[in-house]
């Protein structure tokens, strides 16, 4: 089965840190790279975060344009692309924003080893797929997305989600706009998280495209998975 085209769309600092060590998101991009983010929501068919990422920011990921929001409206589309919360454990808040704000559809990937009381409860917000046991089993996510008609799939990190999509071979290309400041600290996350990978198992990449916007620098990288 074709699996979903699908992107990592990010912002890092130019010592490569996409939040602080706290965990506290920064406004690494501007104007220019928010909007050129609203697009790929407004593009795409879903878009995907880890629990981490709605834990640290609330994030809504809804499309902000209204101009976007009515263009896929006139199209037979919700108003926002569907939006996946990769969640092993059900944690994700019965009141966060993602429930709240924004018309369409939710998903929240969860695994077996997720509490069936909460699971019962996110059941009454959003679409709830099991998959794996301890974690979720995220090529097995992948193939039924691509069943449910998913085939544009962006994921806006973070670090943790972004290392197990790229180590599982599930991403094509990588957006990263790096910004003009540092953040620092060993433990600050990173683009790609996770444990990494060894010397001989380095992901390569290859330059699609850079372009300087806002402040910073829009790198494109496409993803060689068949080495
Ligand atoms: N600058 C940016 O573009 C940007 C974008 C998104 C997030 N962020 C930042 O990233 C940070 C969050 O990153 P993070 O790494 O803590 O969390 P994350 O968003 O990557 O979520 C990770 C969590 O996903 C869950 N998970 C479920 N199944 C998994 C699987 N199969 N493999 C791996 N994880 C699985 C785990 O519970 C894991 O802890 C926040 O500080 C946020 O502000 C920055
Ligand atoms: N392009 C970009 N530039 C930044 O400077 C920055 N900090 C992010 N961060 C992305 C992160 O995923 C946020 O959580 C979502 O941007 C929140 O999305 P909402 O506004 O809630 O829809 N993204």
């Amino acid at each position: 089965m074709d699996m979903p085209f699908t992107f990592i769309n990010s912002a890092m600092s130019a010592d490569g840190k996409i939040s602080t060590k706290e965990r506290k998101q920064v406004r690494i991009s501007g104007d220019v790279d928010f909007d050129r983010m609203d697009d790929l929501r407004a593009t795409s068919d879903a878009v995907m975060v880890g629990i981490g990422t709605i834990l640290a920011d609330d994030s809504s990921l809804t499309v902000k344009s209204e101009a976007r929001r009515s263009s896929r409206k006139s199209k037979g589309y919700d108003e926002n692309p569907i939006r996946i919360v990769i969640d092993s454990k059900a944690r994700t808040p019965l009141d966060a924003d993602i429930f709240i704000k924004g018309e369409g559809k939710r998903i929240i990937a969860v695994s077996g080893s997720a509490p069936a009381d909460k699971v019962e409860m996110l059941q009454q917000k959003a679409l709830v797929i099991k998959t794996g046991y301890e974690q979720v089993d995220l090529c097995a996510l992948m193939k039924e997305l691509s069943s449910m008609g998913i085939r544009r799939l962006m994921v806006e990190g973070g670090a943790t989600l972004n290392w197990a999509m790229l180590s599982s071979g599930l991403v094509d290309e990588v957006y990263s706009f790096v910004g003009n400041l540092l953040i620092g600290g060993t433990s600050a996350p990173t683009l790609v998280g996770g444990v990494g990978f060894v010397e001989n198992d380095i992901l390569p990449l290859k330059l699609m495209s850079l372009e300087k916007m806002d402040e910073g620098v829009l790198l494109k990288w496409a993803v060689i998975n068949d080495v």
